[in-house]
């Protein structure tokens, strides 16, 4: 099976497999091949794969596709579309920041693609800019191996996540968090389009909640009483800030990237926008949905690009169809599975799901727990000499997934907005001409600004380390 393609380039290393840049020598198509670094016996554990049983039900322009799954020698191959780049390797080797039609662009890309997925169920849990994969103008979510379920069943698996991008309701082990996490999510790296820091970059997980309070102040009963709860719970005492003014940490961005930014970094996760909300958010004002009944009667391309922010209008006429599409599975031999779009879902028996999950874990590339984390090291201010918000820490230490003991519940609400989506395809509309209305969400309560952080401006070089090659 895996004769048909030819190995050119190693292009990642994650925790669970590495990824190769390869051909299909029949077809000469590009794809991505990610070989996973555990043996997997029997095709059984493959198909209980999360990998596999989420992104065998996504079918979304902005989620990169499953092409083909196979076991060869015990190893499992995953061959996906390929992509050019990661979004960490564009900010990283970036010299001067992205314009903000850039970043609109993205995110609202990234937005549908999650309004589609938690639609359907489904949160992603690793957001990251190492899992958001670009193309030209087309950005796509990747890495699904955290992916679940919404509605599954206890009991719930530990699981890893990488810190800076991590809610704080997972950081103060909630029992039951939800697609929120995503949007916390994309609030930190939208931030970190920005200015190419990350926002929230965190030493450790009470280090994590630090900086986040120092950013964007600390919870109190009206922001986020659950919060304090929780804190409670694990005998965790917010350290006590105001907050500082977004706007003065991302001086590039416009008042509605601020608004928007501040929204999607709320304490409580019912205050976040859903995506589909997020969608509406006037940042995204020039980015313009098309109701089917409006759109011109052209045939849908099969793989058009989605069409966002201010680009072209011809290209967003296959779009609907990636909404309402659904995955299957075709066993066509023994040891490959290739998936195609448009037929019936087949899911696959969950017996030894959770013997596979936990084997899933990376145990070298994991931290003790946040329960732990906190017991031994109590809250302490960082060092004067500490770099701040935006720290010259190694990206490395973030990178390294942390292993906590949440349990993932949820009921999946899905806002109307979200239901309608599907029945939407997207435009382009003129960049903002005219008065703009106001803002729809509420921005957070900035009170006051720290001199500890750094404006990104002041900032020294990036001096990250990752493991991504390539
Ligand atoms: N389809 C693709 N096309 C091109 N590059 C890819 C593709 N998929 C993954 N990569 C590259 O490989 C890297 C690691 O991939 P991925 O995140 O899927 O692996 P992982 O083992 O699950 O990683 P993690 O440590 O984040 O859990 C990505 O950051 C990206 O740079």
């Amino acid at each position: 099976m895996m004769e048909r393609y030819k190995l050119i380039k190693e292009v990642g290393d994650g925790t669970f497999g590495s990824v190769w840049r390869a051909i299909n020598k029949q077809t000469g198509e590009v794809v991505a091949i990610k070989k996973m670094k555990r043996k997997y016996y029997s095709w059984e554990e493959c198909m209980n794969l999360r990998e596999v049983k989420s992104l065998r039900r996504m079918n979304h322009p902005n989620i990169v596709k499953l092409k083909e799954v196979i076991r060869e020698n015990d190893i499992l191959y995953f061959v996906f579309e390929y992509m050019e780049c990661n979004l960490y390797q564009l900010m990283k080797d970036r010299g001067e920041v992205f314009s903000e039609a850039e970043i609109r662009n993205w995110c609202f890309q990234i937005f549908q693609a999650l309004a589609y997925m938690h639609q359907r169920g489904y949160f992603h849990r690793d957001l990251k800019p190492e899992n958001l994969l670009v193309t030209k103008d087309i950005i796509k979510i990747a890495d699904f191996g955290l992916a679940r379920e919404v509605c599954s069943q206890p009991p719930y698996t530990e699981y890893v996540s990488t810190r800076w991008y991590r809610a704080p309701e997972v950081l103060l082990q909630s029992s039951v968090y939800d697609s929120a996490v995503d949007i916390w999510a994309m609030g930190a790296i939208m931030a970190e389009l920005f200015t190419l820091r990350p926002l929230f970059p965190g030493l450790s997980e009470p280090d994590e909640i630090y900086r986040i309070c120092k950013v964007i102040g600390s919870p109190s009963e009206n922001t986020w009483a659950e919060g304090l709860q929780l804190a409670g719970t694990i005998k965790y005492q917010f350290p006590q800030f105001s907050g500082v003014d977004l706007s003065v940490l991302i001086p590039s961005a416009s008042k509605e990237a601020i608004d928007l930014i501040s929204s999607l970094c709320s304490w409580d996760p019912r205050k976040r926008p859903k995506a589909a909300e997020a969608l509406q958010h006037s940042f995204f004002q020039s980015c313009v949905y098309v109701a089917p009944s409006l759109r011109p009667k052209v045939a849908a391309k099969p793989n058009t690009p989605p069409s966002v922010g201010v680009r072209g209008a011809s290209e967003q006429k296959g779009a609907r169809r990636y909404s309402t599409g659904t995955l299957s599975t075709t066993k066509a031999a023994n040891n490959v599975l290739s998936v195609k779009s448009n037929a019936s879902l087949r899911t696959v028996a969950a017996g030894a799901q959770r013997k596979l999950e936990m084997a899933h874990q990376a145990p070298e590339k994991t931290e003790k727990s946040m329960k732990n984390s906190f017991k031994q090291s109590p809250y302490r201010p960082p060092a004067r000499n500490n770099p701040g918000a935006f720290g010259r820490s190694s990206r490395r230490m973030a990178d390294i997934p942390e292993k906590t003991s949440n349990r993932a519940a949820t009921s999946a609400k899905v806002s109307n907005v979200a239901e309608k989506l599907g029945k939407m395809s997207l435009n382009s509309g003129p960049q903002h001409a005219g008065k703009q209305p106001p803002p729809w969400m509420k921005a957070g309560g900035w009170h006051s600004q720290t001199d500890l952080l750094a404006r990104s401006h002041e900032l020294p070089p990036r001096r990250f380390t990752r493991k991504v090659v390539g």
